[in-house]
C-alpha cells in the first residue's frame, strides 16, 4: 500500500466535507465548473441535479477516484489531491451502481471489505455483527448476492461503506430503484448514522425526496451550484416562486390581453400566461405588494373577481431554479 505523507490537516471550522474552487473538465464539458461548499460535522447535504449535472463526478473527486482539474476537497480535514490515502481511511463511498461479486454470500462479501480495510480478529467480527444488524442483513448473511433484491442489495452496498466505521458518507442516488418502504427504511438508516455523528453527502434527481431528511441542500445544474443553504432558506430565497392567479371579467373597454400587457410592464411579475378569463404568474412580492398590484388594477377600471395565491411547492422551486439543461 503506497503510504501518503499527510500535509497537514486543514482547519475549516467544524467542516468536515469542503469542496473548495472545484472544477472538472473532460475536453470542453464542463462536468464541475467553480462549485463550493462545506458540510459540519453530523449533517446530512442533499446534492441535487439532474442528470448530467456533475453531481457523480464531484462525488467521485471527494471518493479520491478522480482528480480534480482545479480546485480541492477535504473530508474530515484531508486534502484528496495530497492526502487521498488518509482520505479513504475516513470515508465511505457508495457508487450509484453496485459491485459485481454476485456468487459470494452476503457475510462474504462484507469480510472481504473488512479484510480490505485491515479489520483483523474479534474487532473484524464486531463490525461485521454491527453492519449486519444496523442494515438489517442479518438474516441474509449466507444469502448469495445474486439472490438479493435491489433494495437489499443498496443495503449491502451502504454496509459495504460502512465497514471501517468512517466519519464521512458519500452516497451517490441511493435511493434510485427503490420501492417506496425500502426508501423511507434507508433515510431512517441515513439520520441515524447522522445522529451517530456521521457526516453524509447524498445525491438525488429528486429534491422532495431528500428534503426532509437534509439539514442543508445544494442544487447543482451544468456543473455549477446554484443555490445552496437549508430548504428553508432556499425557499426563502425564490419568495417569487408565489404563483398568483388572477380572474378579470371581460369589459367593453379592457380586454384580457391589455390585463397582461400591464402586468407584464411589472418588475415584480414572471412566467406570465393568459387562459381565457384568468392570468397566472410568478410573483415577486409580499401580500402588501399582492394588494397594491390589484388596488392598481381596480383603479385602471379591471374587474378583478377572484385573486389566489399559491406558494410553489418544493419541486416547484427546483424547477424555478434549474433550467433544465443537460450537457
Ligand atoms: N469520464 C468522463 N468522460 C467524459 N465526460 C464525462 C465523464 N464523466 C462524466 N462526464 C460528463 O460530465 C457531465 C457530468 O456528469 P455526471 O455523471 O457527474 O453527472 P450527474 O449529475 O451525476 O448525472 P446523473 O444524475 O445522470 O448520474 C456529463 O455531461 C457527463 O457526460
Amino acid at each position: 500500500m503506497i503510504q501518503a505523507t499527510p500535509t497537514g490537516v486543514h482547519e475549516s471550522g467544524d467542516a468536515c466535507i469542503e469542496l473548495r474552487r472545484l472544477h472538472r473538465f473532460f475536453g470542453k464539458t464542463k462536468a464541475v465548473n467553480d462549485i463550493s461548499f462545506s458540510v459540519a460535522r453530523g449533517h446530512v447535504y442533499g446534492y441535487i441535479g439532474p442528470n448530467g449535472a456533475g453531481k457523480t463526478t464531484s462525488m467521485r473527486i471527494l471518493a479520491t477516484l478522480d482528480l480534480p482539474s482545479y480546485g480541492d476537497a477535504y473530508v474530515d480535514g484531508f486534502s484528496v489531491v495530497n492526502d487521498p490515502e488518509l482520505v479513504r481511511g475516513r470515508l465511505g463511498f457508495m457508487p450509484d451502481s453496485f459491485g459485481t461479486y454476485r456468487d459470494v454470500n452476503c457475510q462474504e462479501y462484507l469480510d472481504f471489505f473488512a479484510r480490505a480495510y485491515g479489520l483483523i480478529g474479534r474487532q473484524r467480527k464486531q463490525r461485521l455483527d454491527w453492519v449486519l444488524d444496523f442494515t438489517g442483513t442479518q438474516g441474509m448473511a449466507e444469502k448469495p448476492i445474486r439472490g438479493l433484491s435491489k433494495g437489499m442489495k443498496q443495503r449491502l452496498c451502504l454496509g459495504r461503506a460502512l465497514i471501517h466505521d468512517p466519519a464521512v458518507m458519500i452516497l451517490d442516488e441511493p435511493a434510485a430503484g427503490l420501492d417506496p418502504r425500502a426508501r423511507i427504511q434507508l433515510r431512517q438508516m441515513i439520520r441515524e448514522l447522522a445522529d451517530q455523528g456521521k457526516t453524509v453527502l447524498i445525491s438525488s434527481h429528486i429534491l422532495t425526496e431528500l428534503a426532509e431528511m437534509c439539514d442543508s441542500v445544494g442544487i447543482i445544474e451544468q456543473g455549477k451550484l446554484l443555490a445552496t443553504g437549508s430548504v428553508e432558506e432556499i425557499e426563502r430565497q425564490q419568495a417569487h416562486t408565489r404563483e398568483l392567479v388572477i380572474r378579470i371579467l371581460a369589459n367593453e373597454d379592457h380586454s384580457e390581453v391589455s390585463v397582461a400587457d400591464v402586468l407584464r410592464n411589472r418588475p415584480e411579475v414572471d412566467n406570465l400566461v393568459v387562459d381565457g378569463e384568468l392570468i397566472r404568474f410568478a410573483f415577486a412580492g409580499d401580500v402588501q405588494d399582492q394588494a397594491a398590484l390589484v388596488a392598481m388594477l381596480v383603479n385602471q377600471g379591471f374587474q378583478v373577481a377572484e385573486v389566489t395565491s399559491r406558494k410553489k411547492s418544493l419541486e416547484d422551486v427546483f424547477l424555478h431554479v434549474t433550467e433544465g439543461l443537460v450537457q
